[in-house]
């Protein structure tokens, strides 16, 4: 009998998702671009940041000490990235795991991104407030 994906359980386990999910959108029409005109080729601060990031949410393991926010709220982006990477994103999870943790990372994400699209709509109309 062939095994299924397992679920998320260590930090070697978010790297592979943070890497596979990168590489995917760096090859992304819509996605790309965004990424390439902020952090050109420095890929590995970003990844190194994703990974604490997840660690700390799905692990509970605190190595993230940031503000998501921030660094999205100058982007060109709008509901169509979004769902791109909403799809992009639950695509690969669902590629290389299955369980309560890798469910959690899809509603996180969608939470998140949720978030994020009610704190650019706020600040498109609001200009001038910081956060
Ligand atoms: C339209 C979709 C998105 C785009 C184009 C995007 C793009 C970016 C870019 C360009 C950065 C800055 C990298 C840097 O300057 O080092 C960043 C940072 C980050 N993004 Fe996103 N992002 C998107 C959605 C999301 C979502 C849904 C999440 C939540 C899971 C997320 C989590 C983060 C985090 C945690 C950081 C690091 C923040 C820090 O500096 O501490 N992003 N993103």
């Amino acid at each position: 009998m062939k095994d299924g994906p397992q679920d998320i359980f260590q930090l070697d386990d978010i790297k592979l998702l943070v890497d596979t999910f990168y590489s995917k959108v760096q090859l992304h029409p819509l996605l790309a671009p965004v990424f390439n005109q902020r952090i050109g080729d420095s890929w590995e601060p970003h990844l190194q940041k994703m990974y604490s990031f997840w660690q700390t949410v799905l692990l509970e393991e605190y190595t993230y000490f940031g503000r998501p926010f921030p660094p999205h709220a100058q982007l060109p982006i709008e509901s169509a990235h979004f769902e791109a990477w909403l799809q992009l994103f639950n695509a690969t999870v669902d590629e290389l795991f299955a369980g309560e943790k890798a469910s959690e990372a899809k509603w996180r994400a969608g939470k998140m991104a949720d978030m994020f699209k009610a704190k650019l709509a706020y600040f498109r109309t609001h200009p001038g407030n910081i956060i």
